[in-house]
């Protein structure tokens, strides 16, 4: 392995996957480098969950290479080192009977069983996953009673309390406001400046490029994958070809490098 793969957290070469007869990822050579932040766009139906479900080990390739940490993925099992918050986590109604701390320390149950068993040292894991994600003064308020994207904090919270170093997000933001999304990526971008690596599947190309230090564009094949710095308008109008996309890509200097 070179120094640079030594470096990688995913690594991905020459990945196919087909639903039956159907091909919708081809030729797929990716990596996410560690302490990065990258954020990976495509049109609907590009193939972008189908990566991210052959990444976590849930679809077996057709053919291809995945390696997590170094480790060809058939032969990891490191799983603790990978947190996942999936596409609308947050769909509680207001009668949920769980609060803040409830939900979040879910995420131990893998480690620690039920959670009555929490020690003094998880409660205080629990706290600090609260505070990363800036929930902390509502802990003890119930989870339905918030909105999506505070839910959607505490479901991060949640999938950071048990210490992931890669932290995959599967568009997050789906029915988040645009205010609101903007402090959710700040709060991202924190995590990351924590030494925490992110994998973020969006369709938030404007915001999202100031955010991120790498972006991957997709459409069954890779249209793009580098810094933001080289992040042109042209690359995503390519993964997007024929779909009617209003992007806005702006404000480079202020995304990290
Ligand atoms: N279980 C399945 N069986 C057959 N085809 C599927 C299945 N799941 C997804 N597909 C098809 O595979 C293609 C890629 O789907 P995928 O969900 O990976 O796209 P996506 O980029 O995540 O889309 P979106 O942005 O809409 O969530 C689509 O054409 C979809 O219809």
């Amino acid at each position: 392995m070179s120094k640079q793969e030594e470096n990688y957290v995913i690594d991905i070469h020459n990945l196919y996957f087909q639903y039956g007869s159907k091909t919708v990822l081809q030729n797929i050579d990716l990596n996410v480098q560690k302490g990065s932040f990258l954020g990976l766009v495509g049109p609907n139906g590009s193939g972008k969950s189908t990566l991210i479900k052959c990444m976590l080990g849930l679809l077996q390739p057709t053919s291809g290479e995945i390696k997590l940490f170094g480790e060809t993925i058939n032969n990891f099992n490191k799983w603790d080192k990978i947190g996942f918050v999936s596409q609308k986590a947050n769909s509680f109604n207001s009668g949920f009977p769980a609060t803040v701390f409830e939900v979040v320390s879910m995420g131990l149950f893998a480690k620690v069983g039920l959670f009555r068993f929490l020690t003094k040292q998880h409660k205080e894991k629990v706290r600090n996953a609260i505070e990363l994600v800036g929930m902390t003064e509502y802990m003890k308020q119930n989870i339905g009673e918030l909105s999506g994207g505070q839910q959607q904090r505490v479901f991060i919270a949640r999938a950071l309390v048990s210490d992931p170093e890669l932290l995959i997000l599967d568009e997050p933001t789906v029915g988040i406001d645009v205010h609101t999304v903007n402090n959710f990526y700040t709060m991202l971008s924190k995590l990351n400046e924590k030494g925490i690596t992110l994998l973020l599947v969006t369709h938030d190309i404007g915001i999202m490029t100031n955010h991120v230090t790498a972006v991957a564009c997709l459409n069954k094949h890779l249209h793009f994958h580098g810094n933001t710095k080289d992040f042109e308008e042209d690359h995503v109008l390519s993964a997007f070809h024929g779909k009617d996309v209003h992007i806005l890509v702006h404000n480079h200097d202020r995304g990290r490098q």
